[in-house]
């Protein structure tokens, strides 16, 4: 089993950049299917994700190379092989490949997919959109089960604006007839990227990044070459991280607007932040930190993917902090184990209250998730003595060298094999 082991309190100091955005990398890697040549994708993180994906793609026929954050796709020769099992399971964004392949084929078979347990994930609004879009969906032993004589522009409106059903909904509708409309559609700049990808390989888009979404489909795409924007979350993560204990950190390779809402949200703190054109520095912090209410919310709001690490930094700051996920009621399980760390802390329903200041110690815990993953890694940075986070495959789904940046910043922290757990 291999874990992180991490020295407490060291400090950060100097220049991370950040990786592709793994949410975008999820999705444009399937939206290559949909081409009839080769696409180029360029900044794609070294992440577990994307090498699933790639072997996703390979499954089907896909020729693929992915080297030095690189990936080119071939999808000429990708047949409609059904994907029941496997790695399918392996992450979240596997369901991309139900819009993909069925605007491609008409026809798809995909497990249910895996990734994060945060709480029920479900996709029922992704198959309201295939249906509208007039194709037949079945959920047989755990496999959804695709099949449309011909798709269909239709007008879905989204009962919660859902990242995964716009994107979706979206990948079936560039090859579907005539014009179809989401409405209540998802705003993530990640959604932005995909329908650039897509727009590039001849697709017909227009309102991504706003509520309503319109795509009159096409014959055919072809392949392109994109660069993949960054990753917001992980800019959070490192800006998070430099507030609660950095000696001066440059987090480069950052579209600031897409951060506008921690960057407000650690000010309200008290966290010094200076902002750039593409990147963002958080000086050493000289006085308290404060302790705020937050609450997750759709973009521009804060995202629910950094409530887990923004918890961490809360166990610093003075006074009462309130921790709501309006998104995902359950995304939590980090609080036990950061209790094992010392802190105080306690959920009630989707919210957790934190009291500060608290002195972090070192101890053996478990990444439940992705998040809570880099969570942890921040609470072992900033405690007393030695941590050790176990089921890292988790942190790996998600963040590409994340060990090498920390340690280039300062950090101490290994990657080890263990035979046996104390825990
Ligand atoms: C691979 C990827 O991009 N993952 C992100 C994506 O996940 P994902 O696309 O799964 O998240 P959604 O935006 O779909 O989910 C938002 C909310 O809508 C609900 N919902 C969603 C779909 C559906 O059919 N029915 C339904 O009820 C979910 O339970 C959740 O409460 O957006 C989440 C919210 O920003 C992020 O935390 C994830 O990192
Ligand atoms: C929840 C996340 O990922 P996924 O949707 O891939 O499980 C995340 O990126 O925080």
């Amino acid at each position: 089993m291999d874990v992180y082991k991490i020295t407490g309190q060291r400090r950060l100091k100097g220049t991370v950049k950040v990786s592709g955005a793994k949410n975008s990398a999820v999705a444009l890697i399937p939206a290559s299917i949909l081409a009839n040549s080769s696409v180029t994708i360029e900044g794609i993180p070294a992440i577990s994700d994307a090498w699933t994906l790639k072997a996703l793609l390979e499954e089907i026929g896909g020729e693929v190379s992915f080297e030095d954050g690189q990936m080119t796709i071939d999808p000429s020769k990708m047949t409609a092989m059904p994907m029941p099992n496997g790695n399918v399971k392996k992450l979240r964004a596997s369901y991309y490949m139900m819009g993909a392949m069925l605007g491609r084929f008409k026809k798809a078979v995909i497990g249910l997919p895996g990734g994060c347990f945060l709480g029920p994930r479900p996709i029922d609004q992704h198959i309201k959109g295939f249906e509208a879009l007039g194709a037949t969906v079945t959920n047989e032993h755990g496999a959804i089960y695709l099949r449309a004589d011909e798709l269909i522009g239709a007008k879905i409106y989204l009962d919660v604006a859902s990242v995964g059903a716009t994107i979706n909904i979206m990948l079936a509708a560039v090859r579907a007839k005539g014009r179809t409309v989401i409405e209540n559609a998802a705003k993530e700049p990640e959604i932005i990227d995909v329908a650039t990808l897509l727009t590039n390989m001849g697709a017909k888009i227009k309102g991504a990044g706003t509520s309503v979404i319109r795509i009159d489909g096409v014959e055919e795409l072809h392949g392109t070459k994109h660069t993949i924007i960054p990753d917001r979350i992980e800019a959070s993560t490192f800006m998070i991280m430099a507030s609660a204990i950095g000696d001066g950190v440059t987090i480069d390779n950052v579209i600031p607007l897409h951060v506008e809402s921690l960057v407000a949200k650690l000010r309200e703190m008290g966290v010094k932040i200076e902002t750039g054109e593409e990147s963002i520095f958080i000086p050493k912090q000289t006085t308290d930190l404060t302790a705020v209410d937050i609450k997750t919310l759709v973009y521009p709001g804060i995202a629910t993917d950094i409530q887990q690490p923004l918890s961490v930094l809360l166990t610093q700051a003075v006074g009462s902090s309130k921790v709501t996920d309006t998104i995902y009621s359950a995304r939590f399980k980090h609080i036990d184990e950061l209790r094992r760390m010392n802190a105080n802390a306690k959920v009630e329903g989707n919210t957790a209250i934190i009291q500060g200041p608290t002195q972090l110690q070192g101890s053996t815990v478990t990444a439940t998730d992705l998040r809570a993953g880099a969570a942890l890694v921040l609470a072992g940075l900033i405690a007393e003595g030695e941590t050790e986070i176990h089921d890292i495959y988790h942190i790996e789904r998600g963040y590409g060298g994340l060990i090498e940046k920390l340690c280039a910043l300062g950090a101490e922290i290994r990657r080890e094999t263990i035979v046996h757990t104390s825990k």
